[in-house]
């Protein structure tokens, strides 16, 4: 080629520094190379006004050069259809414009390249990262799928993964909508060793054809090596059309299961998108909700900080499968080395007394504290004030108690929303001490000093730290720094909603806890448990009676609910117990809640 051709040449291939979108009138700046492909380069983009990035995918226009091997009407055909689509699980498409020498596609940029880069830095991955990525690849496969458009060239190279690991389906070079048949043109596309047998006999690719990719993904990314490895056309061909691919004897039986379905040469015989969701594979084993991004080059360990570690090693497998614990706390004779941990200390009350024993607590007898807890960074006071909440509390009991003559019985009281912790699990020699709230929401005060909520009906998870500010996440996107605690309060969650369940509890409706509700305080004792939360409600919790004492409001707004088993709740303001005074029993209780506040 003459030196004044291919300086030509060169020159229509180069890609201005600067770009400018006439339809939006957007200017951009060319950032570095990313990558080549067959018939395309990809650039870092960004936008001068907004300095949001994209990817910008550049291809030479046809009749220039290095457009001359590209099919016809190629690139326009990918336009069209993937600026149709939007998915989070589909790489998004932002724009086109073209000049002379190129078509130019503004993309969503995905920082972390792709799952063809993680596979090479890592070899093979591990079963929950795998189920993390194909649930996002199924997730935007589906989407397509609704729309009756086949991918027809899904490797690992086009699923992309942006910055937060999220996974995406891009190049749609070769993705097409399938006829009334729901087959597409009976070419010959793809990429030869993912290509299913239906594909490789010519009779043109169908949704299930693009489930066969899924097969050889997940065979290539737990194995190492793609199940139909390169060899002589003829020869690898027939090894698809048989379904011959070397037995990958070392995987969990749950994945051999899998890519047997997946690749079964019959398409008809292949899952679909729904049923794969099913699978073994997938619901009986755990998915991370998010993976860290050290996960592109070494395996991510999912450990957790000890002691939580212990735990989550013995129940991970329960841990997602919501409510379905066979035995949450296993009794001390049950828990060999392995179960160990797994028993809760003495503080789980239940409904265990029968009603005959049930007699109001001894206001005399002896009162010892078991366990207690307390929040590190206490909202509700000056940090330097622990006791200030404790002072509060027997103030108010103590109001409640002095506020008129001992009665025959209660004042009649009213039915009044209020918010208390009908069920409990302290496990807090080890974890935490977890509550289940009467408006449905559920928190842990963790050992160390940490709360966090799921709060109804949203189920945003409110976190408060030891030092610092309250914070609220959706669950999508918890930092995986606080996987096991998230991972303690769903199990503490299940448990606890499994034994108001069985306890026939019924959910009275009631206005939403605060966001920033936290429990300060709790204190442990063989006759009765008492809580301290942050809008200066206390509670008392009795184990002879099964009765629950609420003392909430401050001031003259303090009112006293009492919930006992069988009995309607009733609540009673504090000018109405002043009027009439309350029943022997309930001072009774009252007493001992006051004396085991001031055993602290
Ligand atoms: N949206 C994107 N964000 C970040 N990188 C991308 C994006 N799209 C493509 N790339 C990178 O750019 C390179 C070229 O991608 P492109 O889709 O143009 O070709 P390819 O899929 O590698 O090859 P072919 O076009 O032959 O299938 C790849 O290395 C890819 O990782």
């Amino acid at each position: 080629m003459e030196p004044a051709t291919r300086r030509r040449r060169r020159s229509r291939q180069l890609v201005a520094a600067f770009l400018r979108d006439p339809g939006s009138g957007r200017v951009y700046r060319r950032g570095k190379l990313i990558g080549k492909g067959a018939f395309s380069r990809c650039y870092k983009l960004t936008d001068m006004s907004t300095s949001a990035v994209f990817a910008l995918k550049v291809v030479p226009r046809s009749g220039s050069g290095a457009g001359r091997l590209r099919p016809r009407g190629k690139v326009e055909r990918e336009i069209a259809l993937h600026s149709s689509l939007r998915h989070r699980n589909i790489v998004a498409f932002h724009g086109h414009f073209a000049d002379r020498d190129h078509v130019y596609m503004v993309l969503e940029y995905c920082g972390r390249q792709s799952l063809a880069h993680v596979l090479k830095a890592r070899q093979t991955l591990t079963e929950p990262e795998v189920r993390y990525y194909l649930r996002g690849v199924i997730s935007g496969l589906r989407y397509l799928h609704q729309r009756r458009i086949v991918h027809r060239d899904l490797k690992l190279s086009n699923f992309f993964l942006n910055n937060n690991m999220e996974v995406k389906i891009g190049d749609l070079g070769l993705a097409a909508r399938v006829g009334p048949s729901g087959h597409c043109h009976r070419v010959l596309c793809g990429t030869p060793n993912f290509l299913a047998p239906e594909v490789v006999s010519r009779n043109g690719h169908t949704c299930q054809s693009d489930i066969w990719a899924l097969g050889c993904v997940l065979y290539t990314v737990l194995t190492g090596s793609p199940p139909f490895p390169a060899a002589p056309l003829p020869e690898m061909y027939q090894n698809i059309r048989d379904g011959h691919y070397p037995e990958p004897a070392h995987l969990s039986p749950n994945a051999r299961h899998l890519i047997a379905r997946l690749l079964a040469p019959n398409p008809a015989e292949r899952p679909s998108l729904d049923q794969l969701l099913q699978d073994d594979f997938f619901t009986q084993g755990f998915t991370p909700e998010r993976l860290p991004p050290c996960s592109c080059h070494s395996p991510p360990s999912f450990a957790v900080p000890r002691p939580l570690d212990g735990l989550l090693r013995k129940v991970g497998r329960l841990l997602l499968a919501e409510c379905r614990l066979p035995r949450p706390f296993i009794p001390k004779e049950d828990s060999g080395p392995e179960a160990e941990g797994l028993e809760p200390d003495p503080m789980e009350w239940g409904n265990k007394v029968p009603a005959s024993e049930r007699r109001a607590p001894d206001p005399e007898g002896p009162v010892c504290l078991l366990t207690q807890g307390a929040l590190r960074s206490d909202p509700a006071g000056p940090e330097d004030s622990p006791q200030l909440e404790v002072e509060a509390a027997i103030r108010n009991l103590q109001l409640c108690l002095d506020a008129g003559p001992e009665a025959t019985q209660d004042p009649p009281g009213e039915q009044w929303p209020v918010l208390c912790a009908p069920t409990w699990v302290d496990y807090s020699s080890k974890y935490g001490f977890g509550y289940q709230l009467s408006d449905g929401g559920s928190a842990v005060l963790f050992r160390d000093g940490t709360h966090m909520a799921l709060r109804p009906p949203g189920g945003q998870v409110c976190y408060l730290p030891a030092r610092g500010k309250l914070k609220a996440f959706t669950l999508r996107d918890m930092p995986n720094s606080l996987g096991a605690k998230l991972a303690v309060l769903r199990f503490f969650t299940c448990y606890m909603q499994r034994r108001l369940r069985e306890e026939g509890a019924q959910p009275a409706p009631q206005p939403p806890a605060a966001p920033d509700l936290c429990l300060l305080r709790f204190f442990v004792s063989p006759q009765v448990l008492l809580l301290l939360f942050s809008d200066d409600t206390v509670q008392a919790s009795f184990s002879r009676t099964q009765a629950h004492l609420v003392v909430s409001g401050a001031g003259e707004d303090l009112r006293l609910t009492l919930r006992q088993p069988g009995r309607r709740s009733v609540s009673c303001a504090l000018r109405a117990l002043r009027m009439r005074g309350c029943s022997a029993n309930t001072r009774q209780h009252l007493h001992l809640a006051l004396r085991l506040l001031q055993l602290r």
